[in-house]
């Protein structure tokens, strides 16, 4: 296949640059206003400073600032004080901890936590947590994520809300199990059973029961409505009652177990990719020429002709159930790390198809239209794992902890996550696709995914960045010394900054001032001055760049 990569000459060129040590010696309230300026990026400050931990301390600062730009200011400042990052109270962590979430407890995982954003979904910005070990994976996140606020948001439907749980009855002979499922099924009888459900939960409400027989088999498979939770203890408590009620009808049912895997809760299967679990959603994007060639580095004829042979015929060959995807799973997992969701249950949260299509708007030629289609994502913001402080405060950082309060209706926070898994995995799936057609995979993942041996060269990368950039193996960008390539590989490089010239049109946070295209939305916080001006000394207002749209 023809990489249709931009040649290296033809990107935009790489800002001028602080060196290093003038950055360092600056004062964390100097830096702070070049990272709220636009002078110093945020992703460079470990290289930057020399220091990680004031690197972290001064990126949690901004982070706060851009949350608070998304919603809620003070609610922004107490989500990143709750993300531990230099001490942690392990005993209020084992309490917590005892009783709900594990035991014969030995201690604690430290993983850690990176930010993508801020990413526009449904005209709202988010700074979204993704806890991970995949050296390159927040990064490459963090540019689809550009690529979508840039091109104005992505838009997302919910297209369905419901848990499942499928208990499995063993009948005495064909025809009771055929009896069963016709009463089961019959709209009188399931008024029955869903008042015996509901009695469990303020929140738990039957909508559907479906019963599949294999033999003398009955498989019932309940579908509800959980709130804000993803629901499955809930579910399950609801179905043992309501159960009661069935076996009331049907003495000689025997209930094997209260799961019989038609739900099916953690294992691959067809019946949720067709008929969805949990949330399903659809995130769509439709990227400019402009921002495909100079943000994702590549073009759209190469996107949709390696969609096509990987994602789908790929996947095809390879006999997918659901995994129409490059790696949807990879940012799945991590949101649910973070957010303290059950990771088991990536296995179906994760199954997406991944379209990149031609626009056939005249307008937008060279452009794409980019969805993602997940229609099993299971997500809650109470319950389980979600009220740990450190995944609380994440869940924070969205503004989505906890139920949902009024005006807003049971199970919109619990939506309202789904939506962003499926942008968030949009943004990797824009961003990865991008890489592979430019042949940036390996390379990436050798400058941030693998530490080099004290002295020696990376392994399956010969040379500096720049040597490699040079003989046009890798794209400039990436072998820029303001990036992770050519530090791991010893590049010698100085820290930069963009002037005014080298932004590039279209650049959304942190750009030179008095750049800002004039029809895109403002973010709410340009209604927060009074938390920005104890914040930063940026001035507040069109002329600082963190407040401006894109
Ligand atoms: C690494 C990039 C993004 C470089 O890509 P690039 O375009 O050269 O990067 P850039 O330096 O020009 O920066 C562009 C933007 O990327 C982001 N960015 C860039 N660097 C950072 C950073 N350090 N920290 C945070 N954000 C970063 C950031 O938004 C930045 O904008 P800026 O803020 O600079 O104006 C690119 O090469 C890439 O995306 N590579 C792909 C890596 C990837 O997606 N890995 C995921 C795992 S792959 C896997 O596990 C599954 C697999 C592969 O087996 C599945 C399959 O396909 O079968
Ligand atoms: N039991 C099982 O088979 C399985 C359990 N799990 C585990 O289940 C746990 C999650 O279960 P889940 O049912 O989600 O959570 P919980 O068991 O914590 O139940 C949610 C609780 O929150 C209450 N609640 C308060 N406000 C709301 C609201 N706005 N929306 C919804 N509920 C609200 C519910 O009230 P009310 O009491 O009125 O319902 C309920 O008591 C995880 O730890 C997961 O790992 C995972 C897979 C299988």
């Amino acid at each position: 296949m023809a990489q249709p990569a931009l040649a290296s000459e033809e990107r935009k060129p790489a800002p001028a640059a602080h060196t290093d040590a003038s950055v360092a010696a600056m004062t964390d309230d100097a830096i702070f206003d070049a990272l709220v300026s636009g002078k110093i990026k945020s992703h460079n400050l470990e290289k930057a400073l020399g220091d990680r931990s004031r690197a972290v301390t001064l990126r949690r600062r901004l982070v706060e600032l851009q949350a608070a730009m998304a919603g809620s200011a003070e609610l922004a400042g107490s989500a990143i004080k709750g993300l531990p990052h230099s001490d942690f109270n392990s005993a209020a962590f084992y309490d917590a901890v005892d009783g709900s979430n594990c035991e014969n407890v030995i201690g604690y995982l430290p993983l850690p936590v990176g930010v993508v954003g801020p990413m526009r979904v449904d005209g709202k910005d988010y700074m979204v947590p993704l806890a991970t070990t995949e050296g390159a994976l927040v990064a490459s996140t963090n540019r689809g994520a550009r690529a979508i606020s840039m091109a104005g948001g992505a838009r997302t439907v919910l297209t369905g809300d419901g848990m499942t749980r499928a208990p499995l009855l063993r009948m005495p002979s064909l025809e009771a199990a055929a009896e069963l499922k016709a009463w089961v099924e019959n709209p009188e009888n399931f008024k029955l059973v869903a008042e015996a459900f509901s009695s469990t939960s303020r929140f738990g409400r039957l909508q559907s029961l479906v019963v599949s027989t294999a033999g003398r088999n009955a498989y019932l498979r309940f579908k509800c409505s959980t709130g804000d939770a993803m629901g499955m203890n809930m579910i399950t408590k609801g179905v043992n009652a309501a159960l009661a009620a069935v076996v009331e009808r049907f003495p000689t049912a025997r209930i094997l177990s209260l799961s019989g895997n038609v739900c099916t809760d953690k294992k691959p299967s067809a019946i949720n990719w067709v008929d969805g679990r949990g949330k399903s959603v659809t995130a769509e994007v439709v990227l400019s020429r402009d921002i495909v060639e100079n943000t994702l580095k590549t073009t759209a004829d190469a996107l949709v002709e390696l969609n096509t042979g990987k994602n789908l015929i790929g996947s095809a060959v390879a006999g997918s159930i659901g995994g129409f995807n490059a790696h949807a799973a990879n940012i799945v997992s991590a949101v649910f790390l973070a957010t303290g969701q059950d990771v088991a249950q990536n296995v179906e949260s994760s199954m997406c198809l991944t379209l990149l299509e031609h626009d056939d708007d005249p307008a937008n030629e060279g452009g794409i239209i980019a969805s993602v289609t997940m229609p099993s994502i299971e997500v809650g913001t109470v319950g389980g794992g979600t009220s740990l402080s450190s995944q609380a405060a994440c869940l924070d950082l969205l503004g989505l902890r906890g139920a949902a309060a009024e005006p807003l209706t049971p199970g919109s926070n619990a939506s309202q996550l789904a939506r962003i898994v499926a942008a968030s995995v949009l943004a990797g799936e824009l961003s990865l696709m991008a890489a592979h057609t430019t042949g940036d995979l390996l390379r990436a993942h050798m400058a941030l995914n693998r530490k080099p041996a004290a002295g020696s060269a990376q392994p399956g990368v010969t040379g500096g960045g720049a040597a490699a950039a040079a003989a046009g193996r890798i794209p400039a960008r990436v072998a820029s010394p303001t990036h992770g390539l050519a530090a791991v590989q010893g590049g010698a490089g100085s820290f930069r900054h963009p002037t005014a010239a080298a932004v590039p049109p279209g650049r959304r946070y942190f750009a030179a001032a008095n750049h800002r295209a004039a029809d895109k939305p403002v973010s709410p916080a340009r209604e927060a001055p009074a938390f920005l001006s104890r914040h930063t000394t940026t001035p507040v207002g069109d002329a600082c760049p963190i407040l401006r749209g894109v």
